[in-house]
């Protein structure tokens, strides 16, 4: 039985991506950034001239769990701390403890349009059979909602988002309870697939995202290693 209206839709998006992120990055991915450990890869895709290329980024953060990376990039509190692009963000809807409903302005890149995004956001712990830490996940994916009306001139972004996190211990002591921060790593695996709703120009748009997904990415990281430093480890 369903626990909400969008039960079925969060259940085939999530196993999707789990299917999706294990696919090795085949030919047509080109490595467009590479810093530290951070790999981006994009392959460009056009729907009716307009830029909506699939963004893949491989990143692995010593210090921090999967857990810990999927609270601070799922829980709507935090999210203007990390979040540049953003004008607002508010949930207009508690779906189950999990899962709400966002609505997002983001920053207007200029000369295009602003953008919104109204999309539901689920967490998921994933606990696998064998005794190593558990797969965690965040999924945003667009949805309409009757309190998030299209109004011109906003163009309403069309995106599907995951970020699916695994926790290595290294050389795990004899007991967990003394296991370090420096003995945990997270290695996520971040897909986009945006869609700007809108005709804008391919050039401007791969430069944008070419710019601002890494930093995202790596301000957001940054923030949650400054959040759990000396807070105990959340596995
Ligand atoms: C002319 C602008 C067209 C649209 C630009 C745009 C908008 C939103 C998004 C986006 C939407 C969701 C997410 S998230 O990971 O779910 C977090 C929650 O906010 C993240 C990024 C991406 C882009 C693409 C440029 C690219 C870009 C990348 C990272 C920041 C800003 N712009």
């Amino acid at each position: 039985n369903r626990k909400h209206r969008l039960a079925y839709d969060v259940e085939r998006v999530v196993q999707e991506h789990l299917t999706y992120v294990r696919e090795e990055i085949s030919d047509g991915w080109d490595l467009i950034h590479q810093e530290g450990e951070m790999k981006v890869y994009r392959r460009e895709v056009e729907e009716n001239g307009i830029v909506v290329d699939p963004l893949k980024i491989f990143h692995s953060i010593k210090g921090v769990t999967g857990h810990e990376i999927c609270h601070y990039f799922w829980d709507y509190r935090y999210r203007m701390e990390w979040e540049t692009t953003l004008d607002s963000t508010k949930i207009i809807e508690v779906l189950e403890p999990d899962t709400v409903i966002f609505f997002q302005m983001h920053k207007r890149v200029w000369p295009a349009a602003q953008r919104d995004s109204c999309f539901w956001s689920h967490i998921r712990c994933i606990s696998n059979s064998e005794e190593d830490q558990p797969t965690w996940l965040v999924v945003n994916y667009t949805t309409p909602h009757h309190l998030a009306p299209i109004k011109s001139p906003h163009v309403r972004l069309v995106a599907n988002v995951a970020l699916i996190c695994e926790t290595i211990i290294n050389e795990p002591p004899l007991n967990i309870q003394d296991i370090k921060r420096e003995n945990i790593e997270c290695k996520l695996t971040y897909v986009a697939f945006v869609n700007p709703g809108g005709w804008v120009p391919s050039a401007a748009l791969r430069s944008v995202a070419k710019r601002e997904y890494p930093r995202f990415l790596k301000r957001f990281t940054s923030y949650v290693l400054e959040q759990t430093r000396d807070k105990p480890i959340l596995f």
